[in-house]
């Protein structure tokens, strides 16, 4: 694992962002593994900038995202499908065919894992994945089990997650209690991985991430196995290394 600290949170969307940028200027028909939470945010500000610029062109990109609360769409402010239009999509110029999220409000839950691996396999898989980290150690919404979920799947939501996710719902009853996820292999496919971790509370996942055991009670420990991993982590979250 390439361990890249920054300085603050700036630094780190900047740098992210360069990751992303640097990917798609050298393939633009990428595919992107996509991330959301409020990490990734200050870098999907980085790379509308750069669009806005033109130093990067979205046109040729195709994208996936990791995860999605099942009972939100995109009516729903807290879906990620409206995280994305709003943080990214509406402000570059990827195609809207190209655009591809787990969809949370499935008749069909296992089918629509099932369709979306076989989506991610027929696209020629991820060239390039953006992960964060919970507190808890997950990846995407992979949270501590007793094995590694390999595939998309749908998954029961841990307390800490929905206690940390519930501040951007009016309350926690609304926060979903589950949601589908990429699973283990399929992030561990992508040929490059970037995972981006910002702030105190996440740096004792970060640790045992870069130095614990491989277990998937800590789920982002799998990276370990990965041949390139760059994690980017501001001050707070490398306190820790
Ligand atoms: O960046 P945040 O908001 O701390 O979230 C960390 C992780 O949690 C999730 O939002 C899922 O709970 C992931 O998508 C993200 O990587």
């Amino acid at each position: 694992m390439e361990i890249i600290k920054v300085k603050s949170y700036r630094e780190l969307s900047f740098k992210a962002a360069q990751f992303v940028a640097s990917q798609v200027i050298l393939k633009p028909e990428s595919i992107l593994g996509l991330a959301t939470g409020s990490t990734p945010e200050g870098m999907y500000a980085e790379i509308i900038k750069m669009y806005q610029n033109g130093i990067v062109d979205f046109e040729k990109v195709t994208s996936f995202n990791l995860d999605e609360y099942i009972g939100l769409g995109k009516e729903s402010d807290q879906s990620y499908v409206y995280y994305m239009q709003e943080h990214l999509f509406n402000h570059i110029n990827i195609a809207l065919s190209n655009i591809n999220m787990p969809n949370g409000l499935a008749k069909d839950i296992e089918k629509e894992c099932l369709e979306y691996e076989e989506r991610i396999a027929k696209s020629g898989g991820l060239d390039l994945q953006i992960l964060g980290i919970g507190r808890n150690g997950h990846i995407g919404f992979n949270e501590p089990d007793l094995k590694f979920e390999a595939r998309t799947h749908v998954v029961m939501l841990d307390e800490q997650t929905i206690e940390d996710n519930s501040r951007f719902f009016e309350s926690i009853d609304q926060v979903p209690k589950m949601a589908i996820s990429m699973g283990v292999k399929t992030i561990m496919h992508a040929k490059k991985i970037v995972l981006l971790a910002s702030g105190a509370e996440k740096a004792e996942s970060v640790y045992k991430m870069i130095y614990g055991k491989i277990i998937p009670e800590l789920p982002a420990s799998v990276l370990q196995l990965h041949p390139n991993v760059t994690v980017i982590c501001d001050e707070a979250a490398a306190r820790l290394l």
